[in-house]
């Protein structure tokens, strides 16, 4: 089981040198090497541990970390865990350091069968219905900041441990659970997490709680590496939960993440990832690539591809793959989660690219047609099926901000300019959102994750010598 942190390491690597996401870290996953044994994963199964049953659920708020999680243990069949839960039911109570009561975590079975969780504070219990809603959340928020109760909610959670899996949703979760199978940051963009968050309670979502728990210094809002950003926006619940779920299967070893790779005659397994014939329509994702693309080629921007999709994303376009150097095509260099922030020019430039399988789907015609993909040329025209799919994505910007170009600093004052350019948008709801950085492909990878999770609406570009 990976426990690593990936982007410490070589791109795609965990401790044990297997590439991480895409196939099991406890040894028995693909190789090099494997090219051509198609079929091989009918069957193949890693068993998984007990202690790594744990997926981790995290986001900002309102996004739906708690239906989400609740969704995917019913369709598991695996208990679910709400942190935020005992911060709520210990700012009900008026917890203070000097009351200190004991907090217990245990489950009751729910009349649809899930395993819901109960928190129990003292002699007072709470199950998530009496806990729900934006009330209790500021008293939750300034007992989650500190230290103290940190290390006791998080005992508490972990004393929640049983045999079989467990789906923990809420802020740090990876932190507490680190031996998790897959974490997933679920996101959605402001305007559909405020109407989600209105439709629970009627309430507003919260900027300055959501500021708080971004910028505090412990347990903070933002994405961990290695993390599935999945972009919830244009997804039902029903898209999210069953996408996760096929993640999960994933992780596990239970299921090989699949492209549908055009051009490509026949399937074949290479490096882990299962490449079908374009137009499957149980691929994970479908990549396209220009009319008249070797096979070989195409083989090798699948693999490219996957390591980045494995990770979450919209459309994935990794760049020039280089013939001599297929293992270090752009996006790899920074390990990123997600390269929603390339422009749309720059993705009809390299005439490539990926989709996830639902993206395509939110795409159908009036009939329910799913679009037939062709690589874009640099003139797409309005309406064709490429143009809907790229479209389709949320990230395609409607407007830009530009905050000072910082693509020659090093990190740390990198990192610097861009909290005070964020700082600055974030505090003006007026202002533009959107932000056009432009990033030297030495960006240390953690600067990247921050930056997503500080301002995921933002217009990343990569400038600079690739490779
Ligand atoms: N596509 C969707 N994905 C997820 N949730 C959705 C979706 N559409 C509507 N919702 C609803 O949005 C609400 C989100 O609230 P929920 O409490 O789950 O969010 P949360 O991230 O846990 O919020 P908080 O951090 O404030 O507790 C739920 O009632 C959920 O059913
Ligand atoms: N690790 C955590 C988790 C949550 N909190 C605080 O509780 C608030 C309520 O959490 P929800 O996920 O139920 O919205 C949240 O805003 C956090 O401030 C925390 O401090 N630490």
């Amino acid at each position: 089981m990976c426990q690593g942190d990936a982007v410490a390491r070589r791109p795609g690597e965990c401790v044990t040198g297997h590439r991480a996401g895409w196939w099991p870290c406890s040894g028995r996953g693909a190789r090099r090497g494997d090219e051509g044994r198609v079929g091989a994963p009918a069957g193949w199964r890693t068993p998984v541990t007990a202690a790594a049953r744990v997926i981790c659920v995290d986001g900002p708020n309102g996004v739906g970390k708690t239906a989400v999680a609740r969704g995917l243990a019913a369709r598991l069949g695996w208990r679910w865990l709400s942190v935020g839960m005992v911060y709520r039911a210990l700012g009900l109570v008026g917890a203070t350091s000097m009351s200190a009561p004991e907090i217990v975590v245990d489950f009751v079975r729910a009349a649809d069968g899930v395993n819901d969780p109960v928190v129990r504070v003292g002699d007072q219990t709470f199950t998530e219905g009496k806990l729900a809603g934006s009330r209790t959340a500021n008293a939750a928020a300034s007992l989650g900041a500190s230290a103290a109760w940190q290390t006791r909610v998080n005992a508490a959670l972990r004393g929640a441990l049983r045999d079989g899996g467990l789906v923990v949703e809420g802020r740090a979760a990876r932190e507490i659970f680190p031996e998790a199978l897959l974490a997933v940051y679920l996101w959605a963009d402001r305007a559909e997490r405020a109407r989600r968050t209105a439709a629970v309670d009627g309430s507003a979502l919260d900027p300055a709680r959501e500021s708080g728990d971004r910028h505090r210094a412990l347990e903070a809002l933002r994405v961990r590496p290695g993390a599935l950003v999945w972009n919830s926006t244009r997804f039902t619940m029903g898209t999210t939960v069953a996408t996760l779920a096929e993640r999960v299967a994933i992780a596990s070893g239970e299921r090989r993440f699949t492209l549908a790779v055009s051009g490509l005659e026949r399937e074949v397994l290479r490096d882990g990832v299962r490449c079908v014939p374009y137009g499957a329509l149980d691929a994970d994702a479908h990549l396209v690539t220009p009319r008249g693309t070797e096979p070989g080629t195409a083989l090798r921007s699948a693999v490219a591809h996957a390591d980045v999709l494995v990770a979450g994303s919209d459309i994935v376009s990794v760049g020039t793959i280089r013939g001599a150097s297929p293992t270090q095509p752009l996006m790899d260099a920074t390990r990123w989660p997600a390269n929603r922030w390339l422009s749309s020019d720059w993705l009809l430039q390299h005439r490539h690219f990926a989709v996830p399988r639902q993206v395509v789907e939110l795409c159908r015609d009036p009939t329910g047609a799913l679009p037939t993909l062709t690589a874009p040329s640099a003139t797409v025209s309005p309406g064709s099926d490429v143009d809907r799919v790229l479209r389709g994505a949320w990230w395609i910007p409607q407007r830009l901000a530009v905050v000072p170009a910082v693509d020659v600093l090093p990190p740390r004052q990198f990192q610097g300019r861009l909290a005070q350019a964020l700082h600055l948008a974030q505090s003006d709801p007026e202002s533009a959102s959107l932000a056009d950085v432009r990033v030297s492909r030495g960006l240390e990878p953690r600067t990247a994750l921050w930056f997503l999770a500080a301002m995921p609406e933002s217009l990343l570009s990569i400038s600079g010598e690739e490779g």
